[in-house]
This record gives C-alpha cells, structure tokens and sequence, in this order.
C-alpha cells in the first residue's frame, strides 16, 4: 500500500494537482480517510477540483495511475466513471454513430460499468433485472426542456424492442405511437423545435421469456393554453402546420381550410413557418402510422374535422354590444360559425347561443343571460381547449386499445417515465409551475429511493456507512400542493372570487407564507411576481404577460374597440331611469310624479360633472361616458354610505335609550323587590335631589293654583266686581278668564317649607301633617323666604279677605279631579305629566307616602297616572319592608 501525502505532479495529459485539491468526499470514488491525510491506491478514482470557480464549474473525475513518492500522477477518467444506475446523458445536438445495431449488440448482456455509460446499458440493466430478479423496473427521465429526454425514451424503447427478441406488430405498433403522440402533443418553443408539451408513462408489457406482448401509456398535464396562444416565437401542436401543409387541395376546400397563416390560433407566436421543419411529409408520416394503429378511415376523417373546426373557431369574430343596458356579444360575420356547423352538423344559430350566452339553473329553472364580450372569448377559447384535450385523450386512448394485452396484470413490466424537465424563463406562468411542481415531486421520489431508503437498508443490515446528508424537497412539496393553504388551493380560491385579480393573489400569498423560507417575496425588479426556491434553483413566477396580452388585444381589435369606447358615449339610460337611480346628486329630495324629468337629469349632470364633457343629453336619455357613469355610481354610493351612517347612529342612539329606560326600570323593581332601598338610592342620588327640587316646585305651582282660584272665585268674582268700572263683556270675560289662565311664576308660589307667615303661615299651617312630619324628620332645606306676588297681595290688601290657603287635601275630591285635568291641558304651565312621573320616581319614602295618601287619590281616574299608580306601590312595598 502506497500512501501519498503530499504534491502530486503531472505531465502531458497528466496533471499536477495538490492533494489539497482533491475533493474531501473521496471515499465516494473508493478512496479512505487516513488520519489528516488519504489514503491513496493505484486505480482510485479521485475527484480534482475545478480550476474556475464558477457556479457549474465541477469536480473532474480522474484515476490514479501512479504514485511515486509524495508524487500522485491521475488520468482524467474520460466519463469512464459509473454512477451506479444513474444515468448523465448529454445532448450532443448531433447524430453521433452510438445508436446503431452494432452497438445495440454490444451493449447486450453486459453488466452496468463493463463498458462506457450509456442509454443502452441503462436499459439493458433494467431488462435483465426484470428477468433475473422478477421484479418491475422504472426508468425516470428528467431534465430541463431540450435536454434530450424525448430521443432517450425513443432510445430506450428501441433497445427493448430489439433485445427481447420476438420482432412480432406489437413492437412495430408501440413505436409508432411516437409519431403520433408528437404530433399531437409536441410544438416548437424558443428551447426545442420539437418540445413534449405533455408527460408521459409508458409501460412496456413483457411475457415470462421477455418477448414484449404489449404497452400501454399514460399522458399528463397536456399544455392547453397553446391552442389559443402561443409565445413569441413559438408554435401550436405539430399537427395544425402538418394537416393544412399535407392535405391534398380537394380535402381542404371540403373543409373550407387554407395555409397556416390565415389562422390566428396558428399565427399568435408569428411562427407559422421556420427553417429547420418541412410539415408536409410529416403529415403522410403520421397517416400511416395511424394506419399501422388501426385508425380507420373515418376515424381520421373525423379527427381532420375537429381539427378543422377548432382552426375556424378561433377565426370567429366577436364584438362587444349591449342588450338592455347590459353588455353582451354579438357576431358580424357568421362565415366560420357556418363552416363549423357544417363540420359538426349543427345549426349555426346553436353555435352562437353556445358561445355567447350562458345558462344558469335558478330554482330547477334554466336562465339564459348574455355575456359580456371578454366572456364570450373566454367561451370560445374554452371550448377549444376542451376539444382539443378530449381528442388527444381519445388517441391516446385509442392506441392504448390496441397496444395494450389483455393479461397486462401477469406481465412485467420496464416502465419508462419522461416528463417536462425543470423550466426556469424569463417569464414563468402558471404552466411552468405546474411542470416545476412536477419535478419537484418526480425529485423527492429519488430523494427517497436514492439517500433515504438506501441509506436505511445499510442501517438495518448493519452496513458500515458514514451517511449523506441531502437536501430533502419536501417543504418545497408541501408549500404548492399540500399544506392546508397551499399555493394551488389558494389560487383556486382566487380564480372563484368574483374580483380575485393577479394582484390580490400576490398579497395572499405574501401574507399567508410571510414567514416560509421556501416562498421568495416580490423584489425590486419583480413587483408583480412571487418566488419559489425549488430544488434546482430559484424561480420567479408572474400567474401577467404583457407582451402577449398586448398581442391578444391586438388581434382582438380590442385598441379599435377601446377608441370607440373613449372617444363615444357609451352608456345610455332613459331620463326616467336616470332620475330614478340618482335623484340624490341632485338635492336630496325624492322625485315627484308631475317633475320634468329632462330638467331633473340635466340639474344632475350640472350638479355632478359641471362643465366637463362626460355627458349629453339627448331628447328621450343622458349619453355618459365611461368614465362618467362610473363617476356618477361612485358619488351615488358615496352619498347613500353617509346616509346609512347618520341612520345608523339614529338607530343607535334610540336602541341605547330604550335599553337604558329597561335596565333602569330592572333595577328599580330589582331593587324594590331584595329591599335594596339603599343602593337604589346611592345610584340615583343626584338625580333625586334635583327632581326634589322639582317636587317642591311642583308643590308651589298646585298651590298657587288653588291659591288663585280661591282667589278668583270667591273674591274677585262675587265681591269686588261692584266696585269696578263697567267693562265690555269680552274684556272682562277676558281679563277673568286671563286671571285663570296666566301660567304661575315659579315665584310667585308657596314654597313648600314657608314660615307660617301671615297669609303663607296660614297656607304652612293648611299642610297636610304626613308632609309637616315629614319635612320635621327630614330636617331638610332651610326653607327659602319669597314675598308673594305684588298682585295676589294687592289683591288680597283690596279685597280684605288673605288669601286661601286651602290645601288640596281640603278639597273635594270630586272638584280637584277636573282641576288637575284642566291644568294638564294648558299649554302654557310650566308642568307636564313626564315631570310628574319623574318626580314621583324619585321622590323620598315620606313624599311618596304623601303623595300616596293625598294626591294620588284624587288623580286615579286621569288616563296617565298608570305611573302614578305605579310610584304609589312601589311607596307602599317600601313602607312594608
Ligand atoms: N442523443 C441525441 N442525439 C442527437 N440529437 C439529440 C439527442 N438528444 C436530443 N437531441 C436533439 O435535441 C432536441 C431536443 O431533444 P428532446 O426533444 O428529446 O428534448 P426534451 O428533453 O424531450 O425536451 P422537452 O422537455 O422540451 O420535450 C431533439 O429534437 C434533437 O434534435
């Protein structure tokens, strides 16, 4: 054993490296670590770094062919350097003499890593694994568009066709599919003239002595969008070019078919034709091999006609009209709707309900409504894609029919898997999400099979392995597809919304995985785009592509469409209409029935848009603008908003009054029914005093009632009208009636706790004792000194009589009773019954026992005194607890 520490030198086509340049994971080429050095043999394999230091600058594989001292001389391996079953294929873009027969036959029979890699050997592994071990083999093909994925599978399945040895149809059958399938599902993009624009698993059915019996294949994710559209540069499926080249003249003029370029499903990405692609034979190719898959003569006739009818659908043309006031579409030229109908036998008129109407089921009843011009495009465009992907099902299907054994389940099987390769453009839409998704799931299966499980297998057999750390892809798998909110189920979501736009899609995401590693925030440059960072590498995705959108407009007419539509008025409602729906930007006042309505309409648009042009009248309706019904509707929302605000605090603010007045009355019967006087009273402390207050004014004005009736009555009336000047009957009448009726001065009253002061004493005096006995418990406010008037003493000076201080409590009852309904009726005093019951809910037990005793009596057949009443029990029920 010879070890070498130290310089290693080269010469010619050896090269000098240090060994502090040979990569640290040796081992993987054989070599083991020795202490602080390696431990080198003769015939290792070694890894050198790379000079450069670029990103894909890697490792050059090469030999040790000698070692002489502290000297290490390698030989570059020549890409002899085996990776187990894995396979680096590189595209040489060139026809290379390595698939020929010869080397077929060479490859045959011999172990992986006896001769140079290669596609044969891959496949010749897996074969005889089948056999040897009785076990189902898979082939992964992967790689980025134009790696070479396509031509290996072809490759792959030539080998196996070869190899098994029977030569029978099946075989002959099985690679026939390919032209078709290719034609079918392949187009030129800017990476490769002849991309897979779907996947594919084909499964190749092979008998107990390894003869193929049989395939069946399995296609997904067929890129739809490219039937409508198509980047820059770029094609629609092979087979459009191939039919309209290779039918003959009469086969297209029974199809009303002409060149490619008269199509605008064919001409989105201005390729019709390139250099590099004759279309013509390929169309006879793929005819026969429709034959040798026993497509019948109609079936092929059929499959021509919808190809037909899909070219003249997208040559349909629409235009944007309205019906009601409401936008629908409507087509001019109705020549490609016959040519469909024609095709497919049907009557044009159901082409075009098809297209541009839309039916809803409302209550198990069909409803038929218009649809707006962008819809009915969408529509069209659809419809389109949808055939499309049914027909290509259908000859997938129809190949699977004859290919496929009818013992399939009994067979082996070498399944051959080759799918879109990882895409990262300058604009990545939602397809290369799909594709990219794809291949992150396609990588973390070779995680699993590759680190994981192999890896586990030494662990339990008790291997002696240093393990491999690797980069497991599962977060990137459960961002786009699996976690609850994940990428697809949100932008599902978006798509159902009814003004989900690319934009509230971005803020969706950027706050539901603000805080993921794996989702890359828009940057600077890439406002509108969210990042992804898979496993290959770091992809910017934009959902907007404004190069073909403006493309689509462009053949749209829409530039044209959208002149028209600024230049014009094309909104229109009726006056009556008009006034109907913004009678409020006119002044807030209803529209009456006998209104001018053209004079109404005019005074809005004056009110609303001043002298700006977004407006005319005409003699039966208002033209707008679209700008001008648009800012017509914003101002109306804008009023009614604040109309529905100051409502809603109106609401408010009564709710709230009459929650108040329950709770209040709650607590008060709460409070009267525990005994809870005390914190009732606490509460409504300050309330009461004022409403005291109210009591006592309340007492003066009845008094001063009384007091002045008295007066009235018994003097003015019968004694001291003798001694004045006659005066008219009406005066007098007045002047009396006006003594009766003027309103009382508060000051003018008796206040509640007068001295017994001459006339006042002799009123004090009149108190009812429960009041007396309750002022004299109370001990309350000093009582406040107020002359009586100066007329009711002059009066009373004049009449020579004091005046009354008769209480109520002396009165009849049956006289006070009308007296007090009399005095409720007059407008002018200062005394309503609200305050009356709010007095009596507030007052003290001692005037509450007063009032009950004495006033209430009295006032119990009055049509409001049900508070009175109440106040009066609720006296009681305090007296009694
Ligand atoms: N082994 C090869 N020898 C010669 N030319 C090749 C080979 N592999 C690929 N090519 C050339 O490269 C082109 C692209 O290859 P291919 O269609 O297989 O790529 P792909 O990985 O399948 O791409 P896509 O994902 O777009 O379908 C082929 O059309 C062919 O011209």
């Amino acid at each position: 054993m010879e070890v070498a520490p130290v310089l290693a030198k080269f010469t010619n086509e050896l090269e000098f490296i240090n060994i502090d340049d040979i990569y640290h994971d040796l081992y993987v080429a054989g070599i083991v670590p020795h202490g602080e050095y390696f431990e080198v043999r003769k015939g290792d394999y070694v890894w050198m770094k790379a000079e450069d230091k670029g990103q894909f600058d890697v490792a050059i594989g090469a030999q040790v062919v000698k070692i002489v001292a502290d000297k290490l001389f390698v030989m570059d391996d020549e890409g002899k350097t085996y990776t187990g079953s894995i396979l680096v294929a590189v595209n040489p873009y060139q026809c290379l003499p390595i698939y020929t027969a010869e080397r077929i036959k060479l490859y045959q029979d011999r172990n992986l890593g006896e001769l140079p890699p290669h596609v044969f050997a891959i496949a010749d592994n897996s074969y005889t694994r089948m056999r040897r071990d009785g076990q189902n083999q898979c082939i992964v093909i992967s790689g980025e568009s134009g790696a070479g994925k396509t031509e290996n599978t072809k490759l792959t399945l030539l080998y196996l066709a070869a190899i098994s040895g029977r030569h029978s149809q099946i075989e002959q059958q099985i690679l026939a599919a390919n032209p078709i399938l290719e034609a079918f599902g392949n187009a030129k993009t800017i990476r490769n003239d002849n991309s897979s624009r779907f996947g594919k698993y084909t499964e190749i059915h092979f008998n107990p002595d390894g003869a193929i019996v049989g395939a069946q294949i399995k296609q997904y994710l067929l890129e739809k969008s490219r039937i409508v559209s198509q980047a820059n540069e770029e094609r629609s499926f092979h087979i459009f070019y191939s039919l309209l080249d290779g039918l003959d003249a009469g086969d297209k003029q029974r199809l009303d078919l002409v060149d490619a370029s008269s199509y605008k499903y064919l001409t989105e990405g201005c390729t019709a034709k390139y250099n590099g692609r004759d279309d013509r034979p390929n169309f006879s190719h793929i005819r026969s091999a429709m034959k040798d898959l026993v497509f019948s003569d109609s079936e092929i006739s059929d499959i021509i006609k919808v190809l037909a009818v899909i070219l003249h659908m997208g040559n349909i043309e629409m235009e944007a009209h309205t019906i009601d006031h409401l936008d629908a579409t409507q087509i001019p030229n109705m020549t490609h709707v016959e040519r469909i109908g024609k095709l497919v036998d049907l009557e044009p008129a159901a082409i075009v309900k098809g297209i541009t109407t839309k039916t809803i089921i409302i209550q198990n009843e069909p409803t038929v409504s218009n649809l707006a011009y962008r819809d009915a495009v969408d529509v069209r465009d659809a419809l389109a894609k949808g055939i499309y992907v049914r027909l290509f099902v259908w000859i997938v299907g129809k190949i699977n029919s004859v290919i496929i054994h009818p013992e399939a389940e009994s067979c082996s099987l070498i399944g051959l898997l080759d799918i879109f390769g990882f895409e990262n453009f300058n604009h990545n839409s939602f397809e290369q999400l799909c594709i990219n998704f794809a291949n992150e799931t396609l990588q973390q299966f070779f995680f699993h099979h590759i680190f994981k499980l192999e890896q586990e297998e030494y662990d339990a057999e008790g291997i002696d392995w240093n393990h491999i750390d690797f980069v497991d892809n599962q977060d990137c798998l459960d961002l786009i597809g699996k976690k609850p909110m994940n990428i697809m189920s949100l932008m599902d979501e978006e798509c159902m919304m009814p003004k989900g736009t690319d934009q509230t899609l971005l803020a969706k995401f950027n706050t539901t995985y603000s805080k993921d590693k794996i989702y890359l925030k828009p940057t600077r440059h890439k406002t509108q785009s969210f990042g992804i960072a898979h496993f290959a590498g770091e992809v910017y995705y934009d959902l907007f592509d404004r190069g073909l959108c403006c493309r689509q407009l462009k053949y749209l007419g829409m530039m044209e469409t959208a002149r028209i539509r600024q230049a014009g008025y094309p909104i229109r409602h009726a006056f009556q209409e008009f006034v109907g729906r913004f009678w409020c930007l006119g002044g807030l006042i209803p529209p009456s029935k006998s209104e001018d309505k053209q004079e109404r309409a005019r005074q809005i648009c004056e009110n609303v848009f001043g002298s700006s042009g977004d407006y005319q009248l005409g003699t039966c309706k208002v033209f707008l603008k679209i700008a001008g019904d648009l800012h017509l509707e914003q101002e109306r929302s804008r009023i009614l908003r604040n109309v529905t605000i100051v409502q809603r605090h109106i609401r408010r603010w009564c709710q709230r009054r009459r929650a108040a007045a329950i709770v209040m009355k709650r607590f008060l019967l709460a409070a009267v029914r525990h005994g809870r006087f005390r914190a009732w009273r606490n509460l409504f402390l300050i309330r009461f005093r004022k409403l005291r207050r109210q009591l006592i004014l309340f007492q003066k004005l009845w008094r001063s009632y009384l007091a002045n009736k008295s007066v009235n009555k018994e003097d003015l009336g019968e004694q001291n009208l003798q001694n004045f000047p006659e005066i008219p009957q009406s005066e007098r009448t007045e002047e009396i009636e006006g003594t009766m009726e003027t309103p009382v001065r508060v000051d003018e009253g008796f206040p509640l706790r007068d001295e017994p002061k001459g006339a006042a004493g002799e009123c004090r005096k009149s108190c009812p004792p429960a009041v007396a006995e309750a002022e004299a418990r109370k001990g309350g406010m000093p009582p406040k000194q107020k002359k009586p008037s100066k007329f009711r003493r002059s009066e009373a000076a004049n009449n020579g009589c004091q005046p009354s201080t008769t209480s109520k409590a002396e009165l009849p009852e049956d006289e006070l009773a009308p007296e007090l309904t009399k005095v409720r009726k007059r407008k002018s005093v200062a005394f309503s019954y609200r305050l009356l019951r709010r007095i009596v809910q507030s007052m003290e037990t001692s005037s509450k026992v007063f009032l009950w005793e004495n006033v209430l009596p009295t006032m119990e057949k009055a049509p409001r005194e049900e508070t009175m009443i109440t106040a009066a029990v609720i006296c009681l029920k305090l007296r009694r607890t």
